[in-house]
């Protein structure tokens, strides 16, 4: 759910998705080749994919990292802004290609530049705290704006705009 301080929806399509996707891998493509790509999970794993695809990379790795505590992982350090990691990549990261789906904050992003820093990191969309730590994005939104992806949506039964602020 969109919590403040996000007063904008902006929901996109899986065929917006995509195109997006297209057109980053159009940018990639002149600035390779690359060695691989390396998703960071989840939300860079749907763009890694077509990325794969349209730039013909085979060799594709995982950063799998999570926001949220475990058992052994619930107290300063992740105040602090740290992520917990539940699995990494050895290296410095130099001819991959490390994709997520956004910068928001730049938490994550700021997290895993650290983690591999010679990495080409590549998002589809960029707010501004963010935008400073990408290397290549297709979109920017601006920071007050909740996007919505489409694996996270479903149809339902939308209410008119007329309804929404009676009573
Ligand atoms: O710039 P930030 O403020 O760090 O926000 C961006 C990150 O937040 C989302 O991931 P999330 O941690 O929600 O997990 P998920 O990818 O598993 O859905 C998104 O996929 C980015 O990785
Ligand atoms: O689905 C999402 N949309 C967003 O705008 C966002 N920002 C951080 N994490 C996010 N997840
Ligand atoms: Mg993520």
């Amino acid at each position: 759910m969109a919590q403040l301080p996000y007063s904008k929806d902006f929901p996109v399509s899986w065929d917006e998705l995509h195109r997006n996707s297209r057109a980053l891998s159009w940018r990639l493509l002149e600035l390779g080749p690359w060695k691989g790509i390396i998703a960071i999970t989840r939300g860079g794993l749907v763009p890694a994919a077509i990325l794969a695809r349209e730039l013909d990379i085979r060799l594709i790795d995982t950063i799998c990292v999570t926001s949220y505590g475990t058992a052994e992982n619930q107290g300063e350090a992740m105040q602090q802004g740290e992520l917990n990691v539940l699995k990494s990549v050895e290296g410095d990261g130099e001819g991959y290609l490390l994709v997520d789906d956004l910068v928001d904050t730049g938490k994550t992003a700021k997290f895993v530049r650290e983690m591999l820093p010679k990495a080409h990191f590549v998002t589809l969309y960029a707010k501004p705290a963010g935008r400073p730590l990408v290397d290549t994005y297709v979109m920017e939104v601006s920071q007050d704006t909740w996007i919505r992806f489409p694996w996270d949506m479903e149809y339902t039964f939308s209410t008119p705009l007329a309804d929404r602020h009676s009573g």
